[in-house]
């Protein structure tokens, strides 16, 4: 180590390696997880994104599994890997679980749990989610709130949270997905984005504006989520293209109470979109905030 004048030193501490070098390590790296390709089916595609084809398949027998397979000319392979090694480390009942990685040539598969009713944005809109209650919607609210407040806790951060990110099982049960631009708040790499997709009605105005991404950038599209369970799975500034959305953000407008949100609920979602971001309620707020409110 070289102290201030430049002459030798002698080292004091450990350096500790930053969470994402630690992975880069590790990935690919046979553990609980490596599944020989072979034993996999497939059954059929239920749905793709910019970075994967995504089917219905089993393992061996018996086990559904949804099979992400890499779509290698838009993603690498070391990058689609980092999604599932954030898997593996967050673990919650609301976010999708890994169930298997096969990694011995590419294209790489994530299979992950298989999630019956699909992305929520479409369940709302199409799906059986079109006759759910006001407390059922709150109640799904809940589970995306208790999730974050997990992640929250554990300093990672979403970065890419919307309806369309969150996949629906059986019984209204709804888990986190899309952890394909996540990153621990201590990564070297936590404000890269160059190259992604942006979905810019759901991005916090610091997130837009200086690349400036917190828990609390994710508390602002988690308003954003709020709006799109209350009203069934529509758009976001229904009919207003994202730039001119985002320049009535800058100037004060915000998305106007949906008819079936409470009145305190639409006040909790109008706080997440504080343009200071440290104004913003926590996670752990709104997961109290929306657990009290359905059960009183
Ligand atoms: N576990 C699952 N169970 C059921 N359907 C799934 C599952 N995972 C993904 N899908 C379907 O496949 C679609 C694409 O998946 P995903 O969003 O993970 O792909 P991606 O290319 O990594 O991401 P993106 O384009 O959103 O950044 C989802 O919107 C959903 O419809």
């Amino acid at each position: 180590m070289e102290i201030p004048d430049g002459l030798c030193t002698k080292l004091t501490a450990i350096c500790i390696k930053p969470r994402s070098l630690l992975w880069a390590l590790d990935r690919g790296k046979d553990d609980e997880y490596a599944t020989e390709r072979d034993s996999i089916t497939i059954i059929n595609k239920v749905g793709s994104g910019q970075f994967a084809d995504v089917y219905l398949g089993k393992i061996g027998q018996s086990v559904s599994v949804a099979v992400k397979i890499q779509n290698r000319d838009n993603v690498t392979t070391s990058a689609f890997l980092d999604e599932a090694q954030i898997l593996k480390t967050l673990q919650h009942p609301n976010i999708i679980p890994l169930k298997g990685i096969c990694s011995e040539r590419e294209p790489v598969y994530i299979l992950t749990e298989y999630m019956c009713n699909g992305r929520l944005s479409l369940f709302l809109r199409e799906g059986s989610g079109r006759d759910l209650t006001q407390h059922q919607l709150i109640r799904i609210g809940a589970q995306i709130a208790d999730a974050m407040a997990y992640m929250e806790k554990e300093k990672f951060v979403h970065r890419n949270l919307g309806a369309r990110n969150i996949l629906v099982g059986d019984q209204n049960r709804v888990k986190i997905s899309g952890f394909g631009m996540t990153k621990a708040t201590n990564d070297p790499d936590f404000n890269y984005r160059k190259g992604l997709k942006m979905a810019i009605k759901w991005m916090a105005p610091e997130v837009l504006l200086y690349n400036k991404y917190s828990s609390k950038a994710d508390v602002w599209s988690f308003g954003i989520v709020l709006i799109e369970i209350f009203t069934k799975g529509k758009e976001p500034y229904d009919g207003i293209p994202s730039k001119e959305s985002f320049e009535k953000v800058q100037r004060g407008y915000r998305i106007p109470r949906p008819d079936n949100c409470p009145t305190e609920v639409y006040d909790v979602i109008c706080n997440c979109w504080q343009t200071n971001s440290h104004s913003r309620p926590t996670f752990d707020y709104l997961n109290t905030f929306l657990h009290d409110y359905n059960d009183s």
